[in-house]
Protein backbone atom coordinates (compact mmCIF):
# COMPACT_ATOMS: atom_id res chain seq x y z
CA UNK A 1 0.00 0.00 0.00
CA UNK A 2 1.93 3.21 -1.29
CA UNK A 3 0.29 5.84 1.02
CA UNK A 4 2.68 6.38 3.49
CA UNK A 5 1.76 10.09 4.44
CA UNK A 6 -1.47 10.99 5.90
CA UNK A 7 -3.01 13.71 4.61
CA UNK A 8 -6.74 15.20 6.25
CA UNK A 9 -9.64 15.55 3.92
CA UNK A 10 -9.49 19.53 4.96
CA UNK A 11 -5.95 20.03 4.31
CA UNK A 12 -6.22 17.89 1.07
CA UNK A 13 -8.65 20.58 0.00
CA UNK A 14 -6.34 23.61 0.72
CA UNK A 15 -3.82 21.92 -0.68
CA UNK A 16 -5.85 21.30 -4.09
CA UNK A 17 -6.80 24.60 -4.24
CA UNK A 18 -3.77 26.25 -4.59
CA UNK A 19 -3.58 24.40 -7.98
CA UNK A 20 -6.55 26.48 -9.72
CA UNK A 21 -8.08 23.29 -11.13
CA UNK A 22 -11.31 23.62 -9.34
CA UNK A 23 -12.54 22.22 -5.95
CA UNK A 24 -11.52 19.12 -4.43
CA UNK A 25 -14.45 16.06 -4.91
CA UNK A 26 -12.66 13.05 -3.65
CA UNK A 27 -8.96 11.63 -3.13
CA UNK A 28 -8.55 7.90 -3.40
CA UNK A 29 -5.63 6.07 -2.12
CA UNK A 30 -3.10 4.22 -4.66
CA UNK A 31 -2.33 0.93 -3.76
CA UNK A 32 0.36 0.91 -6.21
CA UNK A 33 3.91 1.90 -6.24
CA UNK A 34 6.53 1.50 -3.17
CA UNK A 35 8.38 4.70 -3.43
CA UNK A 36 6.26 7.92 -2.72
CA UNK A 37 2.14 8.58 -1.19
CA UNK A 38 0.04 8.54 -4.34
CA UNK A 39 -3.75 9.42 -4.71
CA UNK A 40 -6.03 9.92 -7.19
CA UNK A 41 -7.90 12.98 -7.37
CA UNK A 42 -11.18 13.99 -8.69
CA UNK A 43 -11.75 18.02 -9.31
CA UNK A 44 -14.65 20.31 -10.45
CA UNK A 45 -16.11 23.61 -11.24
CA UNK A 46 -13.53 25.08 -13.66
CA UNK A 47 -12.41 24.38 -17.28
CA UNK A 48 -9.16 22.67 -16.24
CA UNK A 49 -11.23 20.38 -13.68
CA UNK A 50 -10.84 16.64 -14.07
CA UNK A 51 -8.72 13.77 -12.79
CA UNK A 52 -5.19 14.40 -11.00
CA UNK A 53 -2.51 12.31 -9.74
CA UNK A 54 -1.43 13.89 -6.08
CA UNK A 55 1.91 12.48 -5.58
CA UNK A 56 3.61 13.10 -2.06
CA UNK A 57 7.74 12.17 -2.14
CA UNK A 58 9.05 10.00 0.47
CA UNK A 59 12.39 9.54 1.42
CA UNK A 60 13.04 7.53 -1.36
CA UNK A 61 13.27 10.15 -3.37
CA UNK A 62 16.06 13.39 -3.57
CA UNK A 63 13.84 16.18 -3.92
CA UNK A 64 16.48 17.98 -5.56
CA UNK A 65 16.10 16.25 -8.67
CA UNK A 66 12.01 17.20 -8.89
CA UNK A 67 12.71 20.54 -11.19
CA UNK A 68 14.30 17.57 -13.43
CA UNK A 69 11.67 15.08 -13.29
CA UNK A 70 8.64 17.37 -12.89
CA UNK A 71 9.65 19.98 -15.74
CA UNK A 72 10.99 16.81 -18.09
CA UNK A 73 7.10 15.70 -18.05
CA UNK A 74 6.25 18.97 -18.99
CA UNK A 75 9.07 19.16 -22.19
CA UNK A 76 7.88 15.85 -23.03
CA UNK A 77 4.41 16.58 -23.25
CA UNK A 78 4.69 19.63 -25.26
CA UNK A 79 6.57 17.76 -27.81
CA UNK A 80 3.60 14.91 -28.31
CA UNK A 81 5.26 12.60 -26.06
CA UNK A 82 2.77 10.07 -23.80
CA UNK A 83 2.95 11.66 -20.73
CA UNK A 84 1.30 13.17 -17.97
CA UNK A 85 1.82 17.33 -17.73
CA UNK A 86 2.62 18.29 -14.61
CA UNK A 87 -0.25 21.15 -13.00
CA UNK A 88 1.73 24.21 -11.53
CA UNK A 89 0.32 25.89 -8.86
CA UNK A 90 -1.01 29.54 -8.20
CA UNK A 91 3.03 30.70 -8.54
CA UNK A 92 3.90 28.78 -11.68
CA UNK A 93 5.55 26.41 -9.36
CA UNK A 94 5.54 22.45 -10.33
CA UNK A 95 5.95 21.46 -7.03
CA UNK A 96 4.76 22.65 -3.18
CA UNK A 97 6.34 21.80 0.31
CA UNK A 98 3.90 20.65 3.14
CA UNK A 99 4.28 19.99 7.02
CA UNK A 100 3.02 16.70 7.58
CA UNK A 101 3.38 14.28 10.65
CA UNK A 102 6.50 12.33 8.94
CA UNK A 103 7.90 15.82 8.84
CA UNK A 104 8.62 18.56 5.46
CA UNK A 105 7.90 16.77 2.45
CA UNK A 106 7.19 17.96 -1.08
CA UNK A 107 4.68 17.50 -3.31
CA UNK A 108 3.67 17.42 -7.01
CA UNK A 109 -0.18 17.51 -8.80
CA UNK A 110 0.36 15.47 -12.49
CA UNK A 111 -2.35 15.08 -15.04
CA UNK A 112 -4.40 11.55 -15.00
CA UNK A 113 -3.72 9.26 -18.27
CA UNK A 114 -6.22 6.90 -18.69
CA UNK A 115 -4.73 2.98 -19.48
CA UNK A 116 -3.56 0.22 -17.43
CA UNK A 117 -0.66 -1.94 -17.30
CA UNK A 118 -0.25 -5.00 -19.51
CA UNK A 119 2.23 -7.58 -17.69
CA UNK A 120 1.68 -9.94 -21.10
CA UNK A 121 2.02 -7.55 -23.94
CA UNK A 122 1.06 -8.19 -27.50
CA UNK A 123 3.36 -7.89 -30.23
CA UNK A 124 1.23 -4.69 -31.32
CA UNK A 125 1.39 -3.33 -28.04
CA UNK A 126 5.38 -3.74 -27.51
CA UNK A 127 5.60 -1.90 -30.81
CA UNK A 128 3.86 0.90 -29.75
CA UNK A 129 6.12 1.05 -26.69
CA UNK A 130 9.17 0.71 -28.84
CA UNK A 131 7.69 4.17 -30.41
CA UNK A 132 6.93 6.06 -27.80
CA UNK A 133 9.94 5.10 -26.01
CA UNK A 134 11.79 6.46 -29.23
CA UNK A 135 9.66 9.71 -29.46
CA UNK A 136 11.07 10.38 -25.64
CA UNK A 137 14.56 10.14 -27.41
CA UNK A 138 14.31 12.32 -29.88
CA UNK A 139 12.13 14.61 -27.66
CA UNK A 140 14.63 14.96 -24.95
CA UNK A 141 17.67 15.57 -27.15
CA UNK A 142 16.79 19.08 -26.63
CA UNK A 143 15.18 19.50 -23.10
CA UNK A 144 17.76 21.73 -21.65
CA UNK A 145 18.29 20.18 -18.18
CA UNK A 146 20.74 17.08 -17.26
CA UNK A 147 20.93 14.55 -14.37
CA UNK A 148 23.61 11.75 -14.24
CA UNK A 149 22.66 8.61 -13.91
CA UNK A 150 21.65 7.74 -10.11
CA UNK A 151 21.98 4.04 -10.76
CA UNK A 152 25.26 4.06 -12.58
CA UNK A 153 28.30 2.11 -12.06
CA UNK A 154 29.45 3.71 -8.87
CA UNK A 155 26.19 2.70 -7.39
CA UNK A 156 26.37 -0.97 -8.90
CA UNK A 157 29.99 -1.06 -7.28
CA UNK A 158 28.09 0.32 -3.63
CA UNK A 159 25.86 -2.43 -4.09
CA UNK A 160 28.20 -4.89 -4.87
CA UNK A 161 30.11 -3.91 -1.60
CA UNK A 162 26.66 -4.17 0.34
CA UNK A 163 26.14 -7.82 -1.11
CA UNK A 164 29.26 -8.77 -0.46
CA UNK A 165 29.50 -12.24 1.60
CA UNK A 166 25.50 -12.66 1.65
CA UNK A 167 25.13 -13.63 -2.07
CA UNK A 168 24.04 -16.82 -1.51
CA UNK A 169 21.32 -16.05 1.25
CA UNK A 170 20.10 -15.60 -2.52
CA UNK A 171 21.30 -18.07 -4.42
CA UNK A 172 24.86 -19.51 -4.27
CA UNK A 173 25.05 -18.83 -8.67
CA UNK A 174 24.69 -15.13 -7.33
CA UNK A 175 28.54 -15.52 -6.57
CA UNK A 176 29.56 -14.54 -9.90
CA UNK A 177 27.99 -10.86 -9.93
CA UNK A 178 31.18 -9.33 -8.23
CA UNK A 179 32.78 -10.08 -11.89
CA UNK A 180 30.11 -10.02 -14.06
CA UNK A 181 29.97 -6.65 -12.94
CA UNK A 182 32.92 -6.09 -13.43
CA UNK A 183 33.22 -6.83 -16.86
CA UNK A 184 30.12 -5.49 -17.67
CA UNK A 185 31.75 -1.89 -16.79
CA UNK A 186 35.35 -2.92 -18.14
CA UNK A 187 33.06 -3.77 -22.05
CA UNK A 188 30.76 -0.68 -21.44
CA UNK A 189 30.85 0.70 -25.16
CA UNK A 190 31.91 4.29 -26.05
CA UNK A 191 30.37 6.92 -27.70
CA UNK A 192 26.90 6.29 -27.75
CA UNK A 193 24.12 8.85 -28.64
CA UNK A 194 22.96 9.93 -26.00
CA UNK A 195 19.70 11.99 -24.66
CA UNK A 196 17.12 11.95 -21.75
CA UNK A 197 16.18 8.07 -20.35
CA UNK A 198 13.74 6.85 -19.03
CA UNK A 199 15.64 4.08 -17.67
CA UNK A 200 12.80 1.88 -15.44
CA UNK A 201 10.62 1.46 -18.57
CA UNK A 202 9.14 -1.97 -17.09
CA UNK A 203 4.95 -2.71 -17.34
CA UNK A 204 4.06 -1.22 -14.29
CA UNK A 205 5.03 2.31 -15.90
CA UNK A 206 3.25 1.87 -19.11
CA UNK A 207 -0.32 2.83 -19.44
CA UNK A 208 -2.17 0.79 -22.45
CA UNK A 209 -5.57 1.46 -24.48
CA UNK A 210 -6.23 -1.35 -26.10
CA UNK A 211 -2.65 -1.19 -28.97
CA UNK A 212 -1.78 2.20 -28.04
CA UNK A 213 -0.03 3.37 -25.11
CA UNK A 214 -1.87 6.40 -23.17
CA UNK A 215 1.05 7.02 -21.27
CA UNK A 216 4.16 6.49 -19.97
CA UNK A 217 4.96 6.84 -16.22
CA UNK A 218 7.42 7.05 -13.22
CA UNK A 219 10.34 8.84 -14.65
CA UNK A 220 11.96 8.52 -11.33
CA UNK A 221 15.50 7.19 -12.59
CA UNK A 222 14.96 9.47 -15.74
CA UNK A 223 18.51 10.66 -16.63
CA UNK A 224 20.91 11.67 -19.34
CA UNK A 225 22.35 8.97 -20.81
CA UNK A 226 22.46 6.13 -23.98
CA UNK A 227 19.30 5.69 -25.72
CA UNK A 228 20.40 2.17 -26.44
CA UNK A 229 20.90 1.63 -22.99
CA UNK A 230 17.26 2.54 -22.19
CA UNK A 231 16.06 0.39 -25.21
CA UNK A 232 17.96 -2.64 -24.10
CA UNK A 233 15.96 -2.13 -20.33
CA UNK A 234 13.27 -1.99 -21.83
CA UNK A 235 13.57 -5.46 -23.71
CA UNK A 236 15.04 -7.12 -20.53
CA UNK A 237 11.69 -5.59 -19.02
CA UNK A 238 9.29 -7.05 -21.26
CA UNK A 239 10.02 -10.12 -23.52
CA UNK A 240 11.06 -12.13 -20.42
CA UNK A 241 8.48 -14.50 -18.76
CA UNK A 242 8.41 -12.77 -15.10
CA UNK A 243 10.89 -15.28 -14.06
CA UNK A 244 13.15 -14.45 -16.52
CA UNK A 245 13.45 -18.42 -17.89
CA UNK A 246 11.41 -17.61 -21.40
CA UNK A 247 12.54 -14.87 -23.73
CA UNK A 248 9.62 -13.99 -26.21
CA UNK A 249 11.37 -12.91 -29.53
CA UNK A 250 8.22 -11.90 -30.77
CA UNK A 251 8.03 -9.50 -28.26
CA UNK A 252 11.61 -8.05 -28.22
CA UNK A 253 11.44 -7.72 -31.96
CA UNK A 254 8.30 -6.01 -31.99
CA UNK A 255 9.66 -3.49 -29.63
CA UNK A 256 12.64 -2.89 -31.35
CA UNK A 257 11.04 -2.66 -34.68
CA UNK A 258 8.74 -0.20 -33.10
CA UNK A 259 11.73 1.96 -32.06
CA UNK A 260 13.20 1.86 -35.38
CA UNK A 261 10.02 2.82 -37.41
CA UNK A 262 10.22 6.13 -35.26
CA UNK A 263 14.44 6.58 -34.44
CA UNK A 264 16.74 4.66 -36.20
CA UNK A 265 19.44 2.66 -34.64
CA UNK A 266 22.91 3.55 -35.33
CA UNK A 267 25.11 1.03 -36.31
CA UNK A 268 27.03 1.20 -33.34
CA UNK A 269 23.80 0.86 -30.99
CA UNK A 270 22.88 -2.39 -33.12
CA UNK A 271 26.23 -4.10 -32.32
CA UNK A 272 26.01 -2.74 -28.44
CA UNK A 273 22.34 -4.04 -27.28
CA UNK A 274 23.14 -7.59 -26.31
CA UNK A 275 26.29 -5.75 -23.89
CA UNK A 276 23.71 -3.25 -22.83
CA UNK A 277 20.89 -5.51 -22.00
CA UNK A 278 23.12 -7.68 -20.28
CA UNK A 279 24.05 -4.40 -18.36
CA UNK A 280 20.58 -3.35 -17.62
CA UNK A 281 19.86 -7.04 -16.52
CA UNK A 282 22.78 -6.24 -13.42
CA UNK A 283 21.45 -2.96 -12.92
CA UNK A 284 17.86 -4.39 -11.42
CA UNK A 285 19.67 -7.82 -10.31
CA UNK A 286 21.72 -5.57 -8.27
CA UNK A 287 18.94 -3.16 -6.95
CA UNK A 288 16.45 -6.33 -6.16
CA UNK A 289 19.24 -8.03 -4.15
CA UNK A 290 20.05 -5.27 -1.83
CA UNK A 291 16.63 -4.98 -1.30
CA UNK A 292 16.06 -8.73 -0.76
CA UNK A 293 18.94 -8.31 1.75
CA UNK A 294 17.93 -5.30 3.95
CA UNK A 295 14.38 -4.68 3.26
CA UNK A 296 12.79 -5.17 6.64
CA UNK A 297 11.28 -8.03 6.93
CA UNK A 298 7.85 -6.07 8.23
CA UNK A 299 7.83 -3.43 5.58
CA UNK A 300 4.98 -2.96 3.59
CA UNK A 301 6.62 -3.73 0.03
CA UNK A 302 6.75 -7.20 -1.70
CA UNK A 303 10.35 -7.97 -2.35
CA UNK A 304 10.96 -8.81 -6.55
CA UNK A 305 13.13 -11.48 -6.99
CA UNK A 306 16.43 -11.00 -8.06
CA UNK A 307 17.26 -14.14 -9.47
CA UNK A 308 14.46 -12.81 -12.29
CA UNK A 309 17.41 -10.95 -13.70
CA UNK A 310 20.23 -12.77 -13.13
CA UNK A 311 18.71 -15.29 -15.46
CA UNK A 312 18.14 -12.57 -17.93
CA UNK A 313 21.76 -11.27 -17.74
CA UNK A 314 22.48 -15.00 -18.20
CA UNK A 315 20.47 -15.12 -21.33
CA UNK A 316 22.10 -12.27 -22.92
CA UNK A 317 25.31 -13.10 -21.94
CA UNK A 318 25.05 -16.77 -23.71
CA UNK A 319 23.20 -15.38 -26.75
CA UNK A 320 24.87 -12.18 -27.37
CA UNK A 321 23.21 -10.63 -30.95
CA UNK A 322 20.90 -13.77 -31.65
CA UNK A 323 18.80 -12.29 -28.51
CA UNK A 324 18.09 -9.68 -31.19
CA UNK A 325 16.74 -10.18 -34.38
CA UNK A 326 18.66 -7.30 -35.97
CA UNK A 327 20.34 -6.09 -38.69
CA UNK A 328 22.63 -2.48 -39.60
N1 LIG B 1 -0.23 10.11 -14.57
C1 LIG B 1 -0.86 9.00 -14.16
N2 LIG B 1 -2.04 8.66 -14.70
C2 LIG B 1 -2.71 7.54 -14.27
N3 LIG B 1 -2.28 6.75 -13.28
C3 LIG B 1 -1.10 7.04 -12.71
C4 LIG B 1 -0.31 8.17 -13.12
N4 LIG B 1 0.79 8.23 -12.36
C5 LIG B 1 0.72 7.18 -11.51
N5 LIG B 1 -0.41 6.47 -11.70
C6 LIG B 1 -0.86 5.29 -10.95
O1 LIG B 1 -0.26 5.34 -9.67
C7 LIG B 1 0.52 4.16 -9.45
C8 LIG B 1 1.78 4.53 -8.66
O2 LIG B 1 2.58 5.43 -9.40
P1 LIG B 1 4.15 5.29 -9.47
O3 LIG B 1 4.48 3.97 -10.11
O4 LIG B 1 4.68 6.51 -10.11
O5 LIG B 1 4.49 5.26 -7.91
P2 LIG B 1 5.86 5.25 -7.17
O6 LIG B 1 5.62 4.86 -5.75
O7 LIG B 1 6.55 6.56 -7.37
O8 LIG B 1 6.63 4.19 -8.02
P3 LIG B 1 7.51 2.92 -7.78
O9 LIG B 1 6.58 1.75 -7.69
O10 LIG B 1 8.34 2.81 -9.03
O11 LIG B 1 8.30 3.14 -6.57
C9 LIG B 1 0.80 3.59 -10.82
O12 LIG B 1 0.97 2.21 -10.81
C10 LIG B 1 -0.48 3.98 -11.59
O13 LIG B 1 -1.49 3.05 -11.32
N1 LIG C 1 11.42 -1.66 -12.12
C1 LIG C 1 12.19 -2.02 -10.96
C2 LIG C 1 11.62 -1.44 -9.70
C3 LIG C 1 11.94 0.00 -9.39
O1 LIG C 1 11.71 0.87 -10.34
C4 LIG C 1 12.26 -3.54 -10.81
O2 LIG C 1 11.36 -4.22 -11.31
O3 LIG C 1 13.18 -4.03 -10.17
Amino acid sequence: MAVYTRIPAEEMADIIAHFGVGELVSAKGIAEGVSNSNWLIETRGTGTSGRFILTVYEERTDVRDLPFFLNLLDHLAAAGCPVPRTIHDETGAPFRTIDTANGERKLALIEFLPGVSADDPTPEQAHAIGRALASVHLAGRDFSMTRKDGMGFEAWRGFVRDCAGRWSEIDPALEAVPAYVDSVIAAWPADLPQSTIHADLFPDNVLLVGDEVSGLIDFYFACTGAMAYDLAVTHAAWSFSADGRVQSHAIGDALIAGYRSVRELEPIEIAALPALAGAGSLRFLLTRAYDWLYTPADALVTKKDPMAFFRRHEFYRENGAAAFGLSA
